[in-house]
């Protein structure tokens, strides 16, 4: 299958930053993809660029087919989209806001608009000045959702929303997927990342450091801790196609994040001189994150 978002080569610079250096990414239709990353990491800049709101500096991308650079309106068409702080008319009610907006889709936006209002009980009659900020999430994801897009566009989805509200947004984010319709969400929320998403992206310093099933990277990345006889005695750290994340020493315990663990190299640190424990096993997202997101250290 086409995938339903491309990026190549990303760049983004502004005055004082370089906010993305060459992102590449590939996500598939009917996928829930998560883009995890710190404050700052470039997560916003990447999905401006991809809803046309902002030209890269250098590289392409494509979403549904459509470069956004070159017509934004057609990107537009096709996703729904709910930034981390969502404009909305704040003289209006919640039922203008609906109609306002449904004059730019066909005659299904406000029926389905309605009916998500319904379901997220905000009452029609209220103005938006006056929503608590979990209402006017709610009343940004009914826009967003009303005309059905092939691919939704979150930034922060779940900020302000209740636990309730929180859990059964999340779930129907599943049910969208599975109806091939392709859920793209920025979070630092790793709980739910773990929750909903098929593939994962983390971003670090305008940089992709892994990128995949979800599935499959909890499965390639471990934990390894060394105990050795010495403080000072050298171990050999996992050799290449192995990538070491961070690597940690505290007294005689050696501690290395690895993806792409051979099995065999735990038998070799096993039999080398001064190791007298050798503990393995799969690392949590969390840890994943956190050794992605930390500085490397040196090996
Ligand atoms: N218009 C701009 N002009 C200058 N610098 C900018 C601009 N927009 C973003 N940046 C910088 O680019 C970097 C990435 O910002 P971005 O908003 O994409 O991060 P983020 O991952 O979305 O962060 P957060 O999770 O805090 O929302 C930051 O250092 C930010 O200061």
């Amino acid at each position: 299958m086409d995938p339903v978002i491309t990026t190549d080569a990303l760049t983004m610079h502004f005055r004082r930053c370089d906010a993305l250096m060459g992102v590449d990414l590939s996500i598939q239709p009917g996928t829930v993809f998560a883009l995890l990353g710190e404050n700052g990491a470039g997560k916003t800049t990447l999905i401006r660029i991809l809803t046309g709101f902002q030209e890269p500096t250098s590289g392409s991308c494509t979403v549904c087919g459509i470069d956004p650079l070159r017509d934004p309106q057609a990107v537009r068409r096709q996703i729904g989209y709910v930034s981390d702080a969502p404009a909305l008319y704040d003289w209006m009610t919640v039922a203008q806001i609906g109609g306002f907006t449904a004059s730019f889709y066909d005659q299904t936006f406000l029926p389905q608009y309605e009916a998500a209002i319904r379901r997220y009980d905000v009452r029609p009659e209220q103005k938006i000045r006056h929503l608590s900020k979990g209402q006017r999430a709610k009343v940004a994801l009914s826009l967003a959702l009303a005309h059905d897009p092939a691919v939704l566009i979150l930034d922060e989805p779940t900020s302000g929303l209740d636990p309730k509200v929180r859990r059964s947004f999340l779930e129907s984010m599943i049910d969208r997927a599975a109806t091939g319709r392709t859920v793209f969400l920025s979070s630092h929320q790793i709980s739910e990342v773990e929750r909903v998403a098929d593939t994962i992206a983390i971003l670090h310093r305008g940089r992709i450091r892994l990128h995949g099933q979800l599935s499959e990277l909890r499965e390639s990345i471990h934990e390894v801790i060394i105990d050795t006889d010495d403080p000072l005695r050298a171990i050999a750290p996992p050799p290449e196609p192995a990538e070491v994340l961070t690597e940690e020493t505290s007294g005689r315990s050696r501690q290395w994040f690895v993806r792409g663990l051979d099995p065999e190299m735990i038998q070799a640190w096993r039999s080398s001189p001064g190791v007298t424990d050798v503990r393995t096993r799969v690392a949590s997202l969390e840890e994943i994150f956190v050794a992605c997101t930390g500085e490397l250290q040196a090996v």
